[in-house]
């Protein structure tokens, strides 16, 4: 991109700096459509939200990872018609390669699996807090980024592995103040479609493009759905008991349908068996319409919803156990879920449960007058040091300035350098909010 000085090049004609007509244009001072900010108020809610993503991977033992925002298009590129795929943030680079915004954090773990090969002992347990992005036409107005929290576990081919995932959900949610009552979670497995598909003699390389049609149920006219369906060439009848399986409301009427022979049933019954030893019973219901929109899942997938039904799923997960042989790879059994950061702050909104997050400050130090403000820099430096937090007042202000800095950073006690203390190394503290003064040694302040 051409700077405004003319790309910086040298010679008898310095070019300004801004151009004269540049200079009263003011730029836009809001960020990129579909971008947010976070100033302090925004930042500290978002640190409050990601430390208690991250304390509960650390009570699950999983390891922190992370990938470039970055990636090769072709890391995204899948034929089966999923949104994510419509979306991709995707451009060509200045070395002309085919390069997008990561969509989601699944696929960059695919690679670094495959990346680490042989050296990574399994299982893995790692866990990510990422931005994705998304291209959308700005006509429905929504954001083109989020962050996402993501749990995954490689080399467990057990469903005790998709219930240790759910249980850490469930930790997350106790830990803000979130019920069974408020949420739960909808489960069922992709081997049931598996196992009809394949009873009706629809080709393996379908299953994907299948899911995701079936996906859209609840978000096109069920018309439009068996009209897609068709065109993979699925007959009429295999259609209508597809989606008549789709309804079905328990486990017990779904073995009714497709017997009891298959991994689907067993997995699925075993997962419930787990969710009773794990102590979420009452988060988790069989709903046979759970598909996901990633075409990646080859098993257990699982949504966490707002029992009101008013908001969007809130994440999402499943075990993908083909992931990694899409890329080339050697296939490890694999599971995880994304975790997004918008809809769970409007759930906490819903019910009142935003924390109140305001700036904490231990001391407001100052100076009495401005030969002192050196005074004041050893002052401040001695509480650092000693992990005190320290707003330091860097300019000689009237006394009156620095009580309503004092309140607006939310200090605790205001310290202040005066000329007679300071000669025999003390300092006049005051406690704001019971208005107790008193002189104190530097040395004796902690
Ligand atoms: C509710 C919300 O903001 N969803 C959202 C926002 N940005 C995204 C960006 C990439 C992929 C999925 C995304 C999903």
């Amino acid at each position: 991109c051409a700077a405004a000085n003319g790309g910086g090049r040298s010679g008898s004609i310095v070019a300004p700096l801004v151009t004269e007509e540049d200079f009263h244009k003011k730029i836009d001072v809001n960020p990129p459509k579909g971008t947010r900010d976070f100033p302090p108020e925004d930042m500290r809610l978002r640190n409050w939200l990601f430390n208690h993503f991250k304390e509960v991977s650390r009570l699950y033992g999983y390891e922190e990872v992370d990938y470039p925002v970055l990636e090769t298009e072709a890391l995204f590129i899948r034929k089966a018609g999923e949104e994510i795929r419509d979306q991709l943030y995707c451009f060509e680079d200045r070395g002309n390669r085919r390069v997008a915004l990561r969509p989601e954090l699944t696929p960059s773990l695919a690679r670094l699996v495959i990346q680490k090969g042989k050296s990574v002992s399994l299982p893995l347990k790692w866990f990510a807090i990422g931005q994705c992005w998304r291209y959308e036409r700005m006509t429905r107005g929504r954001r083109r980024e989020h962050y996402q929290w993501n749990m995954d576990i490689i080399g467990v081919p057990q469903v005790t592995a998709e219930a240790e995932l759910i249980s850490s959900i469930v930790t997350f949610f106790k830990r803000i103040g979130i019920t069974a009552s408020d949420v739960g979670f909808k489960v069922s497995s992709r081997k049931v479609l598996q196992e009809l598909l394949k009873k009706y003699g629809v080709p393996e390389d379908l299953f994907g493009r299948v899911c995701i049609i079936i996906d859209k149920i609840e978000k096109i006219p069920i018309d439009e759905i068996k009209k897609e369906l068709g065109f993979t060439g699925i007959s009429e009848d295999a259609i209508e008991q597809l989606l008549q399986v789709l309804s079905v409301k328990s486990l017990d009427d779904l073995e009714d349908i497709i017997g009891g022979a298959g991994e689907a049933i067993a997995d699925l019954k075993q997962l419930f068996s787990l969710a009773e030893k794990f102590g979420y019973s009452e988060w988790i219901q069989f709903d046979a319409s759970v598909v996901r929109g990633l075409a990646y899942y080859t098993g257990i997938v699982f949504e966490g919803f707002d029992r009101k039904g008013k908001l969007r799923a809130i994440c999402g997960g499943g075990r993908y156990d083909r992931l990694l042989s899409t890329y080339g790879g050697d296939d490890f059994p694999a599971c995880g879920f994304g975790f997004g950061d918008a809809v769970i702050v409007e759930l906490l909104k819903e019910k009142d449960l935003l924390p109140e997050l305001g700036q904490e400050v231990e001391n407001i130090v100052c100076a009495l007058d401005k030969d002192l403000q050196g005074a004041a820099a050893t002052v401040a430096t001695a509480l650092r040091d000693k992990g005190q937090t320290v707003d330091l007042v860097l300019e000689s202000k009237p006394m009156k300035w620095v009580f309503k800095r004092a309140a607006r950073v939310n200090a605790r006690r205001l310290v202040l350098v005066g000329k007679t203390e300071w000669e025999d190394g003390s300092v006049s503290v005051k406690v704001l909010s019971s208005g107790e003064q008193f002189q104190v040694k530097l040395s004796d302040l902690e």
